[in-house]
């Protein structure tokens, strides 16, 4: 059944919701209404052509920029756009941008935050991003995308489900980026003590091109101020130069693990895709579970579950999960 009606959101987006089918107009009239040049940046009032996905609650909103270098949005309209009282709302927008020539890239993935900043990746992202592609009909089996980390390739399964080579954990500690001192193999930091709010905390740094604070806890609901810790820890700069995201995890058995996660630059959102990587290499350096095989671990975020597989033979990570789309609309630019 195709279900398709016009919402109006006060004066700042219309909106059709589409059940069956995908009429995602691409952006190329957009491009030509302002002259037909692919530089120029969004003028205030104008339409904004978008999508929007989540991949388990972390929503997005997905621009289609692929006759683009750059985003055609500066952080700032991003910011406006993410608003979720006075525009469209989401955890970020993400922007779908031609490849470098010089590379052998499909595509190429940029990223703001819903407070403007722009981080180097984002795993539930790159999903949605995924399946944006596909709905726009670029029908590929897996994409390669060119990401400020490096290559990440999203590979379309069979159920529906997205299964994305994350690339290789960064563990050295500068590059992170963390002050705080390396104690561990490959001059990492693994359950290092450090105080912020009053409180002692055990933490792990990993990056996956963005950089992640992990914290083992006994238990998610009684162990932590979230609304608190989370936000001190995130913009505690005296260790985390870039601040960091913060993901607060409850080991539940050898195969499952459980997490709440405060993102930089977002804050407490339903799952973090890039941050469920981490803390799964946290968690088996730290022995707090044994490497699994490629049935991989099974992590609970707020919005629902993530698998997740660190392979020994290539020391790269494999997130599975899925991306959906919920609506598509055009949104006036503030
Ligand atoms: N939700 C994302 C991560 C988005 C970027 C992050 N907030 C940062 O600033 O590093 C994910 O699913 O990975």
């Amino acid at each position: 059944m195709k279900c398709s009606h016009p919402l109006v959101l006060g004066a700042a987006a219309v909106i059709s919701t589409e059940t069956d089918a995908f009429t995602f107009k691409s952006t190329s009239s957009r491009n030509l209404h302002r002259g037909g040049s692919s530089l120029l940046e969004a003028a205030p009032g104008e339409h904004i052509t978008f999508a929007k996905y989540e991949g388990l609650g972390n929503d997005f909103i997905l621009i289609d920029d692929r006759e683009r270098e750059a985003p055609s949005l500066t952080p700032d309209q991003s910011e406006r756009l993410c608003n979720r009282n006075f525009c469209v709302g989401g955890d970020g927008v993400i922007f779908a941008l031609k490849a470098p020539e010089d590379g052998d890239y499909d595509f190429t993935m940029r990223i703001y935050n819903s407070d403007g900043s722009e981080p180097e990746m984002c795993g539930n992202g790159i999903r949605c991003y995924a399946q944006f592609l596909k709905d726009l009909g670029a029908d590929q089996k897996s994409y390669r995308i060119n990401t400020l980390a490096g290559l990440i390739i999203p590979e379309m399964k069979e159920d529906g489900n997205i299964c994305v080579d994350m690339g290789e954990p960064i563990l050295d500690g500068p590059t992170v980026p963390t002050t705080l001192a390396p104690n561990s193999e490959g001059n990492s930091v693994l359950e290092q003590v450090h105080t912020c709010n009053g409180k002692e905390w055990k933490i792990s740094m990993v990056s996956m091109g963005n950089p992640h604070a992990i914290i083992f806890v006994d238990d998610l609901e009684k162990d932590i101020d979230f609304e608190k810790d989370g936000p001190a820890l995130e913009s505690d700069t005296s260790v985390f130069p870039a601040k960091t995201n913060v993901e607060f995890v409850q080991v539940m058995s050898p195969t499952h693990l459980k997490m709440k996660v405060w993102e930089r630059g977002a804050g407490p959102t339903l799952a973090c895709g890039t941050g469920t990587c981490a803390l799964v290499v946290a968690a088996i350096r730290a022995g707090k579970i044994p490497r699994p095989g490629k049935e991989g671990v099974r992590v609970t975020l707020p919005g629902g579950d993530l698998f997740i597989e660190w392979r020994e033979e290539n020391n790269k990570v494999y997130m599975t999960g899925p991306a959906t789309l919920s609506f598509q609309g055009s949104a006036v630019l503030k």
